[in-house]
Formats: structure tokens, C-alpha cells, sequence
């Protein structure tokens, strides 16, 4: 069953308020794709259009080709992992893979419990009782070993500490690699995560802003540095993020396709052409009016 997912001009409104805008991409099996945004952009309202929790407004969602809303043939091998609230909880991890050894077509139990105890998670424990970081990790065990077509985190490492969240991100890695699939990853640790992304789609205000490959947007954000009014020169037609002066030198972070004319201009202008994370792009490219 070929998943691909493709988003049109989707809108998606909470009464009169347009939490996404015309938004439109598509996914591909066997990529990672970094969902980033800033508080309340819409990423978890793109994430539940996308696992069928909600229908968009205008605009069309189609999965294998199909409206997945409602679709049953669709929906198993969907799966959407988001923080719940497990206070009234009193089933052991081991119920948990029992149940969704019975849902999910593909759920591989001895992974789960491989994963388990790596994570350190009891399987007779009420999951009410562990820790919120040990419940992260059962989502995202259940995530993982669910092998669904298109898996779909959403923040999902919440309260996880920092090894546990490494053994997170080397899971998603090696899982890819074994069992190619849509992984979508929601997050705010963008430089902790950016290496386990393929493809990025940054939300600001609703709105689709970048939906690109990773290699290109970072091959696209650069910093140019050198004598003032030089990078005064040199950046004046281009698309400027953010500035940066310490006496006559100056550091400008501009974001667009740079030619051969323009590498060979800033070579004769003694600048200098420098790296720029995602982390940076993406705090720039979603600083809608504040200043700096
Ligand atoms: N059920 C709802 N009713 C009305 N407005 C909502 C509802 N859910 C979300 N919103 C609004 O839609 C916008 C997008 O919210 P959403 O939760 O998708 O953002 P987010 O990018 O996931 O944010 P965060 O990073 O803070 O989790 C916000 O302005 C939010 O207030």
C-alpha cells in the first residue's frame, strides 16, 4: 500500500480563526521530515488534519490517493503520537502491546519490548506510575514499533532527559533505515534534532513559509562577513535576515540561491561566505515584525 501524502491549499479554521492558511506539500515514504514553528504556528493542527482527527476547512487531503477521513483501509496505518494525559492509566506497559499488537497491522512486539528495555520501562507497572519522561518513552515505543506507514510525532520527547532522547533519535535513524516510512517530528529542539531530517517545512502563522530539503535550505542560508560597506554591497538585492556589527566588520545572514557571479564577487571583495544552522534560518525566517 503506497501512503504518499498530499496536502492542497488546505485551510483549516477554528470558527472565524484561520489556524492554517493555503497550505499545500507532499510526503514521501522513506523520508524524515522536520515540522518546525513557532508556539502556536499550527503544527499540531497540521499534524491531526494529517492523522485524520479533523477534516480541513477548504482544500484537499489525500493519502494513497484517497480521503483518508474516515477510511478504515487508511486510518490503521496512521499513527499520530502526542503526549496523553495518562493519570487514569492503571494498565501495565505489557497491556499496551497487547492491544496494539491486535490494532496495528505492523506492530513488531519484540521490538517494543526491546525498545522498553532500553528505555528502562517496566512492563508490569501501571502507566499512570511512571515518570512523564518514562511515558514519553512508552509513546514513542509505541510509535516506533508500530511500523506504520506514516508515523507522526508530535513533540513526543517531552520530559524525556538527554540521553533518552539520544536513544530516541538513533532509533528513528536505524528504524528508517530497517523499515522506510513517513516519520513526521514536531519539535522546538531544532539544532538537537536537525540531523534526522530529510526535508523541512516550517509553519509561521499558519502559513507554509519553507518546504524544502534540508541540504538545500542550509546550502541557501548563509552568513556573509567582511568589511562594512562591502556586505553592504554584496547583500543590497538580497533577501537579509539579520545583521550583526563589531567595528568596521560586519555579518549579514541573507537566505536565497547564490551564483557563481556572486561566489566570485565575494572572493574579489575579500568576504567571507560561513555556514548558517536551521536553528538560526528558522528564528529569522519567523521573526514577523519583532526586532532584533
Ligand atoms: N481547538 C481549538 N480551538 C480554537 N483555536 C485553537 C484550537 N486549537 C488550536 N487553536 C489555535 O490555533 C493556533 C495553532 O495552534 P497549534 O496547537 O496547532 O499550534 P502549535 O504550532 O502546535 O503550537 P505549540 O508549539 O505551542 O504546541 C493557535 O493560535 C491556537 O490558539
Amino acid at each position: 500500500m503506497n501512503l504518499n501524502v498530499n496536502m492542497t491549499n488546505v485551510s483549516l479554521k477554528y470558527k472565524e480563526f484561520e489556524a492554517l492558511k493555503n497550505v499545500s506539500f507532499s510526503l514521501e515514504i522513506g523520508k524524515t521530515y522536520g515540522l518546525i514553528g513557532r508556539n502556536g504556528a499550527g503544527k499540531t493542527t497540521l499534524l491531526s488534519l494529517l492523522a485524520s482527527f479533523r477534516e480541513p476547512s477548504s482544500g484537499t487531503l489525500e493519502i494513497g490517493g484517497k480521503d483518508p477521513f474516515d477510511n478504515k483501509d487508511i486510518m490503521p496505518h496512521i499513527n499520530f503520537i502526542y503526549e496523553i494525559d495518562y493519570s487514569d492509566e492503571y494498565e501495565p506497559v505489557k497491556s499496551f502491546f497487547e492491544f496494539q499488537e491486535r490494532y496495528r497491522p505492523n506492530f513488531d512486539r519484540e521490538y517494543a519490548e526491546k525498545l522498553a528495555a532500553r528505555f528502562k520501562l517496566p512492563l508490569d507497572k501501571p502507566i499512570k506510575k511512571l515518570s512523564s519522561g518514562m511515558q514519553s518513552a512508552l509513546n514513542v515505543t509505541l510509535g516506533l514499533a508500530s511500523r506504520s506507514q506514516i508515523t507522526i510525532f508530535d513533540e513526543a520527547y517531552r520530559g524525556m532527559d538527554a540521553p533518552t532522547r539520544e536513544l530516541f533519535y538513533k532509533e528513528v535513524l536505524d528504524e528508517q533505515a530497517r523499515n522506510p516510512r513517513i516519520m513526521v517530528l514536531s519539535t522546538h529542539l531544532v539544532s538537537e534534532m536537525d540531523y534526522l531530517f530529510d526535508h523541512v517545512l516550517i509553519l509561521d502563522q499558519g502559513t507554509l513559509v519553507i518546504n524544502e530539503p534540508y541540504d538545500e535550505i542550509i546550502s541557501r542560508g548563509v552568513a556573509i562577513t567582511g568589511e562594512s560597506t562591502e556586505v553592504d554591497s554584496f547583500v543590497k538585492y538580497k533577501n537579509q535576515l539579520s545583521t550583526q556589527q563589531l567595528g568596521n566588520t560586519k555579518s549579514v545572514m541573507i537566505y536565497g540561491e547564490l551564483s557563481e557571479k556572486d561566489h566570485q564577487l565575494a572572493e574579489r571583495l575579500g568576504l567571507e561566505i560561513g555556514p548558517v544552522s536551521l536553528q538560526e534560518l528558522f528564528i529569522h525566517l519567523t521573526k514577523g515584525g519583532e526586532s532584533e
